[in-house]
């Protein structure tokens, strides 16, 4: 073997990483005068077998594919929605309900999806051995499945009647799915709002449904009741431009006052379930803000004239108390000059037209004047009913800054602070989302938190409008909206401006809005809610110590310039990932248009959280780093990493018996530490780091995993490797769950060796791993043929993953076909639920939660599920997180390092 040239070319590495780490310290030290000093022993291991062919892969698709054969745009591709027939595509929407008001129509739809993950040997040995069973399904559509969201305009009806019936959501029911006894629903409709009336004739001639009308003031509350107890985040407050999440206790949520701001208000006390009076309600709200506005500017949409009111100035206008005091303040009862004394009252002592004024003037003034009143209102009503929370929803709001500060200001300022304005993230459906939920069997009565996943709206940009056609799909429709937007440069970017108040000047006074210029995106309040994902399956980690006080990210984004840095991130990895992703699928042409679009997608997301960072909900890195993911799904890229996992994997297998029979050769003592390194080591092969990535260029997998692993220097960065050592000398644990992170080295001559171990000392061991792949992570679909293939080489993996049922179809191979498997504990695999690079523990798969009952120890490796996540988890268990910190911020954030520094934490159970 060329030794020498392996040799040459590992010093090198050595010192390339060694010439960074010198510039970095150096660096600190100048800064900080710090004096470190480390232990510089050195230990060679690995081997030099040179890689050969081995296992294979699966590929996992995660979703149906989807017919665009025939696929065309039709008409005008620069019309705001263009019309797309994918004519061969059947869907499996089903599932709808309407609020119809006087201004909006609002459509709540549910599409299930199948479980896609096949029932394989793998599943259903985990299902036996952990006692799992499909027993606690329920029926439709708790299956699983999508919520989706869109509105219509009311005066727009028939692109409303075209869009059902182009995605055939009025024919989806529930005995074309499912046949357990539900009476046929086919043909019928849950609608609400008064044009559940009004439009009932509409409906039946042109889609032949009924409207099953529901109560308007039930639905609403409804819709809010359950938006508050089962989404995370729904509520927030807004004050002089901040936005902050609040996190509602379900058991704590009654009573309070619901005010739905639409074409009219409504004032309701809500005492608990179905338990609401309709107190008090206003005639001035959404619909005279948009009716007078459209008189007074001539707008054409509701949308301009709220853009107009960005760049308004409301003095022109308004009669200041300084216009009526010669410039001063009514001090004595705490009216300052600039609180507004009359709304609109400047223009009686002025002799202008109405053409003389400004129309963003003009609509600024009426914005205010209308939000003001609302609030002032809503305040009197909390304090008739000694309400300390209020509940602001309706499409009146729009997610819009100016209008919510408002009326937040006109709350907290009569209130004195002692009430509180919150606002709800899908503010304009509670009415549909209630309508929706009084469907029979609907399925999501007792639906919790952790089964609700929320996507980033992904779709958002491309829904509503008209299409026409059987129902599609919608893969094509966004690539072509991707298209459209590069050529229209800005629009998706283009935030819904935040407005940073000059601060409150006194009672009821505001200064202007400082926003000036930029367009409100065309549809913001769709672009700010995702789609729920309903995922009945998920639990929460049955082992946290405390799931109220557990938050899985530890880098905190509300921190600008920390966002900055993590979206710049996203965005340089992003040509490469690219690549690799149009490589994964073939490099075809197809795969191309693909490409390009996810990338303009993704960027798009990118730059609106850069603009606004909470408009999806509360952001934490593991968010944005399974948006990434998700993002690419949507574009149908099933595995970018697929070829480089393959390859690492056949040459870590090859390895792997070198490193195995070193192991076996060491003292209990250093084999322990030696494994614990290797793991680290083996941690750099990871694809999301620009550092790493940038390093592979340099040699091949194997110099690398032996450089890294020669680097591995005690004491790590944060080092309780000795807690752990004195623990694995007492009796050992019984079950052991190992969240495992990348393919190749890592998982092969990292985490696998560690497995061994325990197995080999007598404890069960679970691979925890992705159920959706993410970077060059493992997936837990691909782990038993990897296993398979490292049990070739060792009898104690054959005989542990023999007992755990995961060497069915390899056993034919092994180079020891006995068969005494008994004498083993098990080794198995579970999935984890997720298809990112970091994990919430609040929302795992029910295997991984049955697969933890039985658990005493967790290990956790890899920097997005033991740093960016987890870090900071307390567990019920033993719990130890390994990995190495492959970015340099991010090591002096978390633990006031260098990137490549180690991380071995240990925590008995607490
Ligand atoms: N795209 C839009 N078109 C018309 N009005 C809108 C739009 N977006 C927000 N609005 C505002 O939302 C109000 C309607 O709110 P909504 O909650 O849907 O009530 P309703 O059920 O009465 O239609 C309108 O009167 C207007 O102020
Ligand atoms: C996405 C990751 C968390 C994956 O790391 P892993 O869990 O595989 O150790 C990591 O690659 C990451 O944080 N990357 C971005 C930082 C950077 O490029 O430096
Ligand atoms: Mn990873």
């Amino acid at each position: 073997m060329a030794g020498s040239v392996q040799n040459q070319q590992q010093q090198q590495l050595l010192g390339i990483i060694e010439e960074e780490e010198e510039k970095l310290q150096k660096q600190k030290e100048e800064t900080e005068g710090n004096n470190n000093n480390n232990n510089n022993t050195r230990k060679q291991v690995g081997s030099d077998m040179a890689p050969t062919a081995g296992n294979s892969i699966h590929r996992s698709g995660s979703r149906p594919q989807l017919d665009v054969s025939k696929a065309e745009i039709q008409g005008n591709v620069e019309e705001k929605y263009p019309t797309i027939l994918l004519p061969n595509q059947s869907d499996d929407l089903s599932h709808l309900a309407l609020d119809i008001g006087g201004s909006l129509i609002k459509l709540v739809y549910f599409s299930r999806h199948e479980d896609q993950s096949a029932d394989d040997k793998r599943k259903r040995s985990v299902k036996e051995r952990l006692g799992l069973s499909n027993g606690n399904r329920r029926s439709f559509p708790i299956l699983g499945g999508r919520l989706h969201f869109v509105k219509f305009e009311t005066r727009k009806i028939n692109e409303c009647l075209d869009f059902i019936y182009s995605k055939q959501l009025h024919c989806g029911g529930l005995e074309s799915h499912y046949s357990d006894g539900v009476t046929d629903q086919n043909g019928i409709i849950k609608a609400t709002g008064g044009g559940a009336y009004k439009y009932a004739d509409l409906f039946k001639e042109r889609l032949g449904v009924s409207l099953d009308k529901e109560d308007e003031m039930n639905c609403l509350v409804a819709g809010a009741n359950f938006l508050l107890k089962a989404i995370r985040h729904e509520a927030f407050t807004h004050m002089e431009g901040h936005k902050e999440f609040v996190q509602i206790d379900p058991n704590d949520l009654f009573p309070y006052l619901l005010v739905n701001i639409g074409s009219g208000v409504s004032m309701i006390k809500v005492d608990g379930d179905g338990k609401f009076e309709r107190v008090s309600g206003t005639n001035v709200g959404g619909g005279t803000y948009w009716g007078l506005g459209r008189l007074l500017t001539k707008c054409k949409s509701f949308d301009e004239l709220l853009e107009l009111s960005q760049k308004g100035d409301n003095r022109t206008m308004d009669m200041l108390v300084g216009d009526i005091y010669g410039g001063l303040d009514y001090s004595k009862i705490g009216l300052s000059a600039s609180t507004i004394a009359s709304s609109f009252g400047k223009t009686i002592s002025e002799k202008k037209e109405l053409e003389e004024y400004r129309p963003e003037d003009i609509s600024l003034s009426l914005l205010r004047m209308i939000s003001y009143n609302i609030g002032q209102i809503a305040y009197l009503n909390a304090l008739r009913f000694r309400l300390k929370r209020i509940f602001f929803g309706g499409f009146f709001i729009r997610g819009h800054a100016y209008t919510m500060d408002t009326i937040s200001f006109a709350v907290h300022f009569w209130s004195n602070g002692e009430a509180q304005a919150m606002f709800l993230r899908h503010e304009g459906f509670l009415g549909a989302l209630g309508a929706f939920m009084s469907y029979e069997k609907h399925g999501l009565d007792d639906l919790m938190v952790h089964q609700l996943v929320e996507r980033f709206p992904m779709g958002a940009p491309y829904t509503g409008g008209k299409i026409h056609g059987p129902p599609l799909g919608d893969l094509n429709e966004k690539i072509s909206w991707m298209e459209k937007f590069l050529q229209k440069g800005t629009e998706i970017t283009a935030p819904v401006p935040m407005t940073p108040l000059a601060g409150t000047t006194g009672l009821g006074g505001f200064e202007v809005p400082l926003s000036k210029g930029n367009t409100l995106r065309s549809d913001a309040s769709a672009l700010n809610v995702g789609v729920l994902h309903l995922v009945p399956t998920l639990e929460v980690f049955p082992l946290l110590a405390d799931p109220k006080l557990y938050d899985p990210n530890t880098i905190d984004l509300s921190d600008h310039s920390e966002l900055e840095y993590w979206l710049t991130i996203l965005s340089e990895h992003l040509p490469d990932l690219v690549d690799k992703a149009v490589a994964s699928e073939g490099g075809t042409d197809d795969a191309k248009r693909r490409g390009d679009a996810f990338a303009r997608a993704f960027s798009a997301h990118l730059a609106r959280l850069m603009e606004e960072p909470s408009a999806y909900g509360k952001l934490g890195l593991a968010n944005l780093l399974e948006m990434r993911e998700e993002c690419l799904r949507e574009f149908q890229f099933a595995d970018a990493y697929r070829s480089i996992k393959q390859r690492e994997n056949e040459a870590s297998l090859a390895v792997l018996p070198d490193l195995l029979v070193e192991l076996d050769s060491m003292d209990e003592e250093s084999r322990l530490l030696t494994l614990i390194e290797g793991v680290l080591a083996a941690n750099i092969f990871d694809w999301g780091s620009r550092a790493c990535v940038d390093l592979y260029h340099k040699g091949t997998i194997i110099e690398i995993y032996r450089m890294s692993r020669n680097k591995m220097r005690r004491p790590w960065r944060v080092d309780d490797f000795d807690e752990f050592k004195e623990r694995m000398k007492m009796p050992c644990h019984k079950r052991a769950l190992l969240f495992v992170d990348n393919s190749g080295a890592d998982i092969v001559l990292g985490m696998l060796p560690l497995a061994r171990e325990l197995l080999r000392r007598g404890t069960e061991v679970v691979l925890v791993a992705n159920s959706l792949p993410a970077l060059n992570d493992v997936t837990a679909m691909e782990l038993p043929d990897i296993v398979a293939e490292a049990a070739k080489h060792c009898d104690i993996l054959r005989r542990a993953a023999e007992a755990g049922g995961l060497l069915v179809d390899a056993m034919i191979n092994t180079s020891d076909s006995s068969k005494e498997n008994s004498s083993s504990v098990p080794l198995m695999v579970v999935e984890n639920g997720c298809g990112s690079p970091c994990i919430d523990l609040r929302q795992v798969s029910s295997e991984l939660a049955a697969a933890a009952k039985d658990a005493d120890l967790i290990i956790l490796e890899g920097m997005g599920r033991a740093l960016h996540t987890n870090l900071n988890a307390l567990f019920k268990q033993d719990a130890l997180k390994l990995a190495m910190v492959k970015n340099q911020r991010l090591a002096e954030k978390l633990v006031k390092g260098n990137i490549y520094d180690c991380i071995c934490k240990y925590e008995p159970a607490s």
